[in-house]
């Protein structure tokens, strides 16, 4: 997968390549499937039909394949989890073919079953695992049909030797074919990734832009609550800011923008959420905090501003001030109702002479 950049905002990662990685998932998870419902119907036939003439370790040993396939599949559906399960259900399937090789199967002909492996098993675990497990049951099923006599049935010569070349062939164009879908898709999710990210940036200040609430922070929000609940917002508006862009220029307002924005990531957690929402507004999220915590922080933060003085040029400087509204939010459908809270709060601090903090409540 491609590297993260570590220097990225927290709020950028966010967007990571899983949330642009989800076809592959579901590929991996499709075949998953697949592959366990034919293995749990195959399995079961088997021990139906021929459970009084197999020698009793045999079925316990598919039956408790059974058990742990479904087990298996519940897990990742519970968890999303994919890779451990697979790793274990391929082993399996990978033991269970080993027995074919060396019990020869109905009228020997076992070996016909080895030639899914893999396809599924890289489809499934990947390239790297995968290339173990096809490499295992390779060495393994080589060493049975040209090793010492273990006990193993006999297969003819020329069976040995069709059956040899023939899943080194399958072996390695499926090896080629996934090696460059994988690449070619890594390529294409890196570029979407960061076409997503760019999408969610404010141009100005390199903070999030309103965009990234709705369409990634929600429902990020939404599927991980425990993460984020409760969660304070608060809306900021920079003081007399049209003074600024008056008195000293568009590009010292521009530049005013940017110097709040990196007092925003300095003096707040990384973790907080901050965002340009409007021209000289900015919205913070903090998660996992109250209303009273959050007064608390956005207090301190006003206080800290006032105390800066921001330079353009040698003769360029001024101070500002900022006004903050300050609501909690408990779940998910309260997020708009609580944004328009907290602007109310924000148009009452500017009333009550700006450069303060008001916190309020849903009602
Ligand atoms: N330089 C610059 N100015 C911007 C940008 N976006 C909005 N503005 C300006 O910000 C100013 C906001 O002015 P007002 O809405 O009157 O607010 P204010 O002067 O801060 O007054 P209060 O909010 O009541 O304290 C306007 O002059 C906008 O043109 C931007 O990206 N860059």
């Amino acid at each position: 997968m491609p590297e993260q950049n570590t220097s990225q905002p927290s709020w950028l990662k966010l967007i990571n390549i899983e949330s642009v990685y989800s076809a592959e998932k579901q590929r991996r998870a499709f075949t998953f499937f697949t592959m366990i419902s034919i293995a749990l119907v195959l399995v079961t036939t088997l021990v139906v039909l021929n459970y009084h003439i197999y020698a009793k370790p045999l079925t316990v040993m598919l039956v408790v394949s059974d058990i742990t396939f479904l087990v298996c599949a519940i897990y990742f559906m519970r968890t999303g989890h994919l890779n451990a399960v697979a790793a274990l259900v391929l082993g399996i399937i990978c033991m269970l073919c080993v027995a074919l090789v060396y019990t020869g199967g109905k009228e020997n002909t076992a070996l016909y079953w080895l030639m899914f492996y893999p396809v599924v098993a890289f489809s499934t675990l990947g390239l790297r695992i995968g290339l173990i497990g096809v490499s295992v049951l390779l060495c393994v099923s080589c060493f049975l049909l040209y090793g010492p006599d273990i006990g193993q049935v006999k297969y003819g010569y020329a069976e040995k030797v069709r059956f040899s070349a023939s899943f080194i062939l399958v072996f390695l164009f499926t090896f080629i074919g996934e090696y460059f879908r994988n690449k070619s898709h890594m390529e294409i999710a890196h570029m979407t990734l960061l076409q997503k990210q760019d999408a969610h940036t404010d141009q100005l200040t390199g903070l999030a832009n309103r965009r990234f609430i709705t369409s990634h922070f929600l429902p990020l929000a939404k599927s991980r609550p425990e993460q984020y609940f409760p969660f304070t917002v608060l809306l900021m508006d920079l003081d007399n800011f049209k003074y600024i862009n008056d008195s000293f220029g568009h590009d010292f307002g521009d530049h005013v923008l940017i110097e709040f924005s990196t007092f925003l990531e300095s003096q707040l957690r990384s973790s907080d959420i901050k965002v340009r929402y409007g021209g000289e507004e900015f919205m913070v999220i903090l998660p996992r905090i109250d209303s009273d915590a959050a007064f608390y922080v956005a207090d301190k933060f006003r206080e800290y501003i006032s105390t800066q003085t921001i330079m353009f040029t040698q003769t360029q400087k001024t101070t500002i001030t900022c006004s903050i509204g300050v609501v909690q939010v408990n779940k998910i459908s309260e997020f708009n109702q609580a944004v328009k809270r907290a602007d109310e709060c924000l148009y009452d601090a500017k009333h009550a002479g700006r450069n303060c903090v008001i916190a309020g409540e849903l009602a």
